[in-house]
């Protein structure tokens, strides 16, 4: 039995903290609000994030990050995002003080506006400088509630320490998820990240009214600026994007309804405003977030991103959509392969 703290008890925390329990661990979810917490304990559920569901009976919550962290050997971050990096200051205080060294892995989806940082990038900074080798990040299509249901769902686990990928991959695997291990840590985040940002704007087709070629000519592209971003920005392998978190991961996201981004893509494509569509979600749309970064980065470093940019210009710039649409198609011809 290993002692887990989950930070983030959310619909992907709550369902990965009961899975860890499921599979014999010590759980404990930690969570900043305290009507959450106390649900969890006193009837295992988690109304607001995981409807008709119940989490394992042994796992339990807290506000109080100490208590979470006490004795803990992993501590999984799901978070969003823009959370990561104060609590992860924070575990950093309270390590400091225990002298604990557990292993962190990260199932946060997102890069951080302003730095353009990953995820393993920032717990590095704050909790592991110059030691990324104990940071594993678990990607791939996976949704809080497929995997409630214990429907079949594969994940890749990266790090760039092998035997801490075969640690994560051997607590987290059972019957129902299979964990692949990857050491490419820098293209599994990326590919999880941005996939965000195109399944905004498969949603906003489908809003818009267009139909699977769309679909199908969004996801390709998309893919081939996931991998120009990951390849000439962030250093990752352009294999990787053919994997669980590159075109796995883009796919479901880009299809199921229980994506959330997918879902406020769609919303925005009917007309509504992203404040009214992040208002009513009731959870995080990390794609809204990391469109930030990544149009920073087009704009910086000269990264060709049609696609972001444009969601980019009608998330945050008013942009009307089927202009972008149309400027999209207009663009100069070019060929399909190129970095
Ligand atoms: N929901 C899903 O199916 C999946 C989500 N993810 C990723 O996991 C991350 C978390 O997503 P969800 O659980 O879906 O989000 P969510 O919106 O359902 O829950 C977020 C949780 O974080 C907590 N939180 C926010 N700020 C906090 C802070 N400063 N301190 C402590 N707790 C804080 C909230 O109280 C909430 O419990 C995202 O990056 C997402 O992309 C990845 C795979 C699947
Ligand atoms: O990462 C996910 C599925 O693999 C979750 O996607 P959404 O945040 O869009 O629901």
């Amino acid at each position: 039995m290993t002692k887990i703290a989950v930070l983030g008890n959310g619909s992907w925390g709550s369902v990965l903290g009961s899975m860890l329990a499921d599979n014999g661990n010590e759980v404990t979810l930690y969570g900043n609000i305290d009507s959450v917490n106390e649900e969890i304990n006193k009837t295992h559920t988690n109304s607001h994030y995981m409807k008709d569901w119940k989490l394992n009976e042994t796992a339990k919550a807290t506000g109080d990050l100490a208590e979470a962290l006490d004795g803990a050997e992993l501590v999984l971050f799901v978070l969003p995002t823009k959370a990561v990096r104060i609590v992860a200051k924070n575990v950093r205080k309270v390590l400091d003080k225990t002298g604990a060294k557990p292993l962190l892995v990260t199932a946060t989806k997102g890069i951080e506006p302003g730095t353009k940082k990953l995820i393993f990038e920032i717990l590095t900074e704050e909790i592991y400088p110059n030691d990324s080798d104990k940071i594993v990040a678990i990607s791939g299509p996976s949704h809080a509630e497929n995997v409630a249901q214990k429907d079949l769902t594969a994940i890749a686990c990266a790090s760039t320490d092998e035997n801490n990928a075969k640690k994560v991959q051997k607590l987290f695997s059972n019957d129902y998820v299979r964990f692949y291990t990857n050491d490419d840590l820098i293209g599994v985040e990326v590919g999880g990240a941005v996939k965000n940002v195109i399944a905004i704007a498969a949603g906003i087709l489908v809003g818009q009214g267009y139909g699977d070629d769309a679909k199908a000519a969004l996801m390709t592209r998309g893919l081939a600026e996931i991998t120009r971003l990951g390849v000439n920005y962030f250093g990752a392998k352009p294999m990787t994007f053919s994997g669980l978190s590159g075109i796995g991961d883009l796919i479901v996201t880009c299809t199921s309804v229980n994506s959330r981004n997918w879902r406020a893509g769609k919303q925005i494509g009917e007309g509504k405003s992203l404040d009214y569509v992040l208002k009513n979600m009731g959870q995080v749309v990390e794609g809204a977030t990391t469109v930030k970064a990544v149009h920073e980065l087009s704009e910086e470093k000269g990264i060709d991103m049609p696609i972001s940019d444009a969601i980019y210009r009608v998330l945050y710039e008013n942009a009307d959509v089927a202009t972008e649409i149309k400027k999209m198609m207009g663009r100069e011809p070019k060929p399909e392969i190129r970095l």
